[in-house]
């Protein structure tokens, strides 16, 4: 029997796809498996029992992935499983830039009292009025699951889009519009753009990406969205660059103090993937892959392990291995099967950066002693056996 534990709540049609085999945990130190949205697990203890945490969602710098990866935890996320939620939102915000909605909006409220109101709006709209954004210039920055859709709605619009992406993939370059300028340049989006957004993982090395010089070669009148993570925007800069009116408008789903207290702000708490079918897929996707990984050893869509699938394990029993990828592990692994008479039947070793993962199966079972042996060899974080 598995257990598994949700920091944070988890769309119902996902959970209800695990077997028999698993239960729910108020306990996170009884837990094999933890799902996971939005909640920061940095400062928190990780129990030696858990063994994988499904990010039901895109961005993973909420988990400490170096811990995990240390104590043999298999990290998952859900990639582009809610990407169109977001495509629209970020659609919206263009929109909401574009022309003074919110600031329409509030008359509307200021004056509900009003019997006048009808005549009094015809007076008062051209204070909310605004630009088209067809024909206007997009730069997008991250092509990736929802950078594409981003781009491809974009073009449908008729907006003239450029695209930066040095990693890009090759699936990903196939899905995107041939409309869209590729640039390798990121400067040329900062110079060229009217409307500029964002859509890269935050990391070390993305974190305050547009910052102070970025900004100062953008056009006075640019719109900037960030619907990626906060700090991948430098705060004081575009604060400073909002007070100044160096820039238009920013539009973003972070929220601090002192951009909700600016008026060239719009905020939004972080609804770019809350919607219904967002947090269905992310949930159904998260369960799957934590139930592959549990009951076969298979990884789909880590990002802390390399990906591995010998399926299902049609022989005696199945040993996974995570381990430290430095030279003779599988020759360690391989006669310490031997010298305890146990056969191999199918073998797959794959490796990532610092760890390597290798799947076997037997032909007769290992006793706990057995596995125990393996355990014991420098340089092995995870050994679990399954049939
Ligand atoms: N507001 C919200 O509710 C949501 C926010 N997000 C955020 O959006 C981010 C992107 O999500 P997806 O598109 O699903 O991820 P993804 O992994 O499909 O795409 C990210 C893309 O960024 C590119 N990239 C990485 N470093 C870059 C750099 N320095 N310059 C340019 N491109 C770079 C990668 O090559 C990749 O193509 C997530 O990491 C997450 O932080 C994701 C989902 C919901
Ligand atoms: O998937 C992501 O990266 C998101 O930002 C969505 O976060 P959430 O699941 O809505 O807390």
């Amino acid at each position: 029997m598995y257990q598994y534990h949700c920091l944070n709540p988890i769309a119902e049609v996902g959970l209800k796809n695990f077997n028999g085999n698993y239960a729910k945990t108020d306990k996170i130190e009884d837990a094999d498996a933890v799902l996971v949205r939005s909640a920061v697990m940095h400062d928190m203890d990780l129990p030696e029992k858990l063994c994988v945490i499904g990010r039901a969602g895109a961005g993973v710098n909420n988990i400490p992935l170096g811990k995990c990866s240390e104590q043999g935890i298999a990290v998952f996320n859900t990639p582009g499983a809610n990407a169109n939620g977001v495509k629209e939102l970020v659609i919206a915000g263009l929109l909401l830039a574009s022309r003074d909605i919110v600031g329409g909006i509030h008359w509307v409220q200021s004056e509900r009292q009003n019997e006048e109101i009808e005549k009094l709006a015809e007076k008062q709209k051209k204070q909310f009025a605004g630009g088209e954004i067809k024909g206007k210039k997009l730069g997008i920055i991250g092509l990736g699951a929802i950078g594409i859709l981003v781009a491809n709605a974009a073009v449908a619009l008729g907006m003239e889009v450029y695209g930066y992406d040095p990693f890009i993939s090759v699936e990903a370059a196939w899905k995107l519009s041939r409309d869209v300028h590729h640039t390798t340049d990121v400067n040329e989006i900062y110079r060229e753009c009217d409307y500029i957004t964002i859509h890269v993982p935050l990391m070390d090395s993305t974190k305050g990406m547009i910052g102070a010089d970025a900004i100062a070669l953008m056009k006075p009148s640019v719109v900037v969205l960030n619907f990626a993570r906060g700090p991948l925007v430098d705060q004081k800069a575009i604060v400073e660059a909002l007070k100044t009116n160096r820039i238009h408008k920013y539009v973003t789903d972070f929220p601090t103090t002192d951009l909700a207290n600016l008026k060239n702000a719009i905020v939004i708490p972080h609804l770019g993937a809350s919607t219904k079918e967002s947090e269905d897929n992310c949930a159904v996707m998260a369960v799957k892959e934590i139930q592959d990984y549990l009951e076969n050893g298979n990884i789909h869509n880590s990002v802390n392990y390399p990906n591995c699938d010998m399926g299902v394990c049609k022989d005696a029993m199945r040993v996974t291995i995570i381990h430290r990828n430095i030279p003779n592990m599988l020759t360690k692994f391989t006669a310490a099967f031997g010298d305890l008479g146990i056969n191999i039947e199918k073998l797959t070793n794959v490796t990532r950066g610092e760890y390597g993962y290798v799947m076997i199966d037997l032909g007769n079972v290992a006793d706990e002693e057995e596995i125990e042996k393996i355990r014991a060899i420098e340089g092995v974080l995870r050994v679990r056996t399954m049939k």
